[in-house]
């Protein structure tokens, strides 16, 4: 499928170590992002056996997928379930990823989906604790920063809460901050990586630019409509989509780029480090006790949770909006799951 230049960019988004056997399943798979997701797990040569599952189209993504001539392993398996068969569809599972639910539409928040969603997601959350307790869960519905402490507090009831294995996928926010200062920069994304941290809407989005070699040498206005377009890159693509809904594809991509850097982590792979949104201790002192900041990744999930280093004088800004809005957002999931 690839010529051999394309190569190089197929190998950022898949790096492989030593596969083992490792069931990957997708809730909400038949979605806007749910059916591109699919597609790229089935080329991670990491991804030993996928199960689809949604609430509708299923089983035909399953079929149209497992066409793809990817991963010929005879053993490989694309399995689509309907429904009612939530719980075949998780059994075995070491990664779910969670794209189900609404996105949104123009003139929305992430947080007015917190009303649909919330649900959706607690409901899932329920059947991985009861299927697959052991399994990650890579959390992508909307509103992110609400339905990873929904999805913690279900999985403490049911008491099979690790916090080592639940993550908020922000990996988006990382990929928009290096593809947004490349275009700044005249470089190339793969030399222009940005740290992403705080949380995964607006103002709880803190890209850490100072801490970039390129990004440093950004200032005043370019620097404001940098931060900006990485804060609203969302919005941007809503706004594009006219009421069709939100990104898709580039969450896709994000998406199986995360679910990669969790699979080489659970392969023992070692340095795979990245931002992604988890119980953390960072800010607890001042009621946050969910953040995305570099983390690196292992056997277990989250191995180390990184501090966020050094910060400029706007980036302590930022900071400053970004924790009160942050904890609002918390509490109203951790208030929902009570
Ligand atoms: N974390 C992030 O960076 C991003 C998150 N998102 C969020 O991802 C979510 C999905 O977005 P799209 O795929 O564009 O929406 P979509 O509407 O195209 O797809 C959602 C899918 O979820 C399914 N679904 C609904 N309830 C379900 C349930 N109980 N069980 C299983 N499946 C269920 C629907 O049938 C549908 O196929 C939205 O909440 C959106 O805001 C979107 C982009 C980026
Ligand atoms: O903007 C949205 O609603 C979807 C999303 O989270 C993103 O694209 O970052």
């Amino acid at each position: 499928m690839f010529s051999r230049s394309a190569l190089r960019t197929s190998s950022r988004l898949f790096s492989t170590s030593a596969p083992r056997q490792t069931k990957v399943a997708v809730l909400g798979a038949g979605g806007g992002i749910g059916q591109p997701l699919s597609l790229l797990l089935k080329s991670d040569p990491l991804v030993t056996s996928l199960s689809l599952y949604d609430i509708r189209g299923a089983p035909g993504v399953a079929a149209d997928v497992s066409h793809v001539d990817t991963a010929s392993e005879a053993r490989y398996l694309v399995n689509g379930y309907a429904a009612d068969h939530l719980d075949d569809a998780l059994s075995g599972a070491k990664v779910v990823v969670i794209p189900a639910g609404v996105p949104r539409k123009p003139g929305m928040t992430r947080d007015d989906l917190f009303n649909t969603n919330a649900s959706i997601v607690r409901d899932l959350a329920s059947a991985v604790a009861r299927v697959a307790p052991d399994a990650c869960i890579l959390v992508i519905s909307n509103p992110v920063n609400s339905t990873v402490p929904i999805v913690a507090a279900t999985l403490e009831k049911a008491g099979v809460f690790d916090p080592k294995r639940l993550f908020g996928v922000t990996t988006l926010d990382v990929v928009r901050a290096a593809r947004f200062l490349a275009g700044v920069s005249g470089a190339t994304p793969n030399d222009t990586p940005v740290t992403v941290v705080g949380g995964h809407s607006g103002a709880t989005i803190v890209p850490l630019l100072s801490q970039s070699s390129y990004g440093k040498g950004v200032t005043g206005e370019a620097y404001a409509a940098l931060v900006n377009r990485i804060q609203f890159g969302g919005d941007e693509v809503v706004k594009a989509k006219d009421g069709a809904g939100s990104a898709t594809l580039s969450m896709a991509y994000a998406g199986a780029k995360f679910a990669n850097a969790v699979l080489r982590g659970l392969n023992g792979e070692k340095g795979v480090v990245t931002p992604t949104f988890v119980k953390s201790p960072l800010f607890e002192d001042k009621g946050v006790d969910f953040f995305s900041s570099n983390v690196e990744l292992g056997p277990n999930g989250v191995e180390k949770i990184h501090p966020i280093g050094q910060l400029s004088a706007e980036e302590e800004k930022l900071m400053e909006a970004c924790i009160p809005e942050l904890k609002k957002n918390i509490e109203k999931g951790k208030a929902f799951a009570a």
